[in-house]
């Protein structure tokens, strides 16, 4: 680990219990605060999250003042159940219409940021089972704090929930197979991240703007390397959020979404000379118990999926783009 790395986990790293929530209101002054969840199909947990963010934060204590639901193409009732719940809902393509739309993750996450007010944003997972207050007050303690600060990233364990199962860590396959391998090598200042891929952050909106976004899975990772490069490791910090349970995906959904994490990080690595050229094939090849027979009598059903991902730019270009020239 870099001597860098070192200093910055025990001068950077702090736990939800350090960032008491009366406190963190009082010191917020007059910023304005968003809490910005990216749903796609989130029927089933969305109401519990925006419920318990809005009692806790919104109406006792003032810490957060707009909960913003992203419908990201829900084919089920996400954004009645998230607006019953007090959320402001936006449907995705309805965002910045006039830019062609895009799909997945970090395009949710975009639009969330072109479509909220506030001054900071924190951003949660909206297929978490369990969710305290303590999620938000641990992201935006430290940034409400420190005025050097301007990104934090959430940790926690990450149980592994099965059928009956519990693997008390198992969780996080693709930051443990995937985006830890990368940042260790590519990326070493950033190693220091529990778990890099957490989707659960908060930043200053100044710094959001400034980024690129990549639209699918990959917007942890790219979130990450583009905010290293712009504001400089002593702007990022840290915070121990507990426990984390969520719905996993099946382990051929996790290899897709591994793919878009490593186009997204050979984007950056050919931005910064490190490869000659962006790869061009976008297609990941993978095998299955068979539906239907594969070719030449092989055992195995053939799945080719494009996990192709478009790069938003950073939003203030955009915005200044549609800006009306005075
Ligand atoms: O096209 C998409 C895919 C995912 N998500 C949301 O992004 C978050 C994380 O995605 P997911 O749960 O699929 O990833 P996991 O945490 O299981 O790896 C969840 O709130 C999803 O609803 C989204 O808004 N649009
Ligand atoms: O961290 C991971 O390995 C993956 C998968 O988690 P699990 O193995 O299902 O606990 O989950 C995350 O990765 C996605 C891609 O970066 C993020 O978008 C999700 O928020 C995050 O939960």
């Amino acid at each position: 680990m870099l001597p860098e790395v070192r200093r910055w986990l025990s001068h950077r790293t702090s736990r939800t219990e350090d960032w008491p929530v009366d406190r963190m209101a009082a010191q917020k002054g007059g910023r304005r605060v968003t809490v910005v969840l990216p749903a796609r199909d989130e029927a089933a947990t969305i109401g519990r999250i925006v419920t318990v963010v809005r009692e806790a934060l919104v109406e006792r204590t003032g810490l957060v003042d707009e909960i913003l639901v992203v419908d990201s193409r829900s084919r089920d009732a996400t954004a009645e159940v998230a607006a019953a719940a007090g959320a402001t809902v936006v449907d995705q393509d309805a965002v910045l219409a006039d830019v062609p739309p895009a799909h997945g993750k970090g395009e949710a996450l975009w639009k969330g940021l072109a479509a909220s007010t506030g001054d900071l944003v924190a951003a949660v997972d909206a297929d978490l089972y369990d969710v305290a207050p303590a999620f938000v007050t641990g992201l935006l303690g430290p940034l409400l704090d420190d005025p050097d600060l301007a990104f934090v990233k959430g940790f926690y364990h990450r149980p592994l929930v099965g059928d009956g199962t519990v693997d008390v860590d198992g969780g996080g396959r693709v930051s443990e197979l995937v985006a830890r391998s990368l940042l260790n090598l590519a990326w070493p200042r950033l190693a220091g991240f529990v778990q890099p891929l957490a989707g659960e952050f908060a930043a200053c909106r100044d710094l959001l703007e400034a980024i690129p976004f990549a639209t699918g899975y990959g917007v942890e990772l790219a979130m990450l390397v583009d905010v290293l490069e712009h504001a400089g490791l002593d702007a990022m910090a840290q915070v121990d959020l507990g426990v984390r349970v969520h719905r996993h995906h099946d382990l051929q959904t996790l290899g897709r979404m591994s793919a878009q994490i490593q186009l997204a990080a050979s984007a950056r690595l050919a931005r910064q000379g490190v490869l000659t050229r962006v790869p061009t094939a976008t297609t990941i090849v993978q095998y299955r118990r068979p539906s239907v027979p594969g070719p030449g009598g092989l055992d195995r059903e053939v799945v080719v999926t494009d996990v192709a991902v478009d790069e938003r730019p950073p939003l203030r270009e955009v915005l200044d783009r549609s800006r009306p020239v005075a």
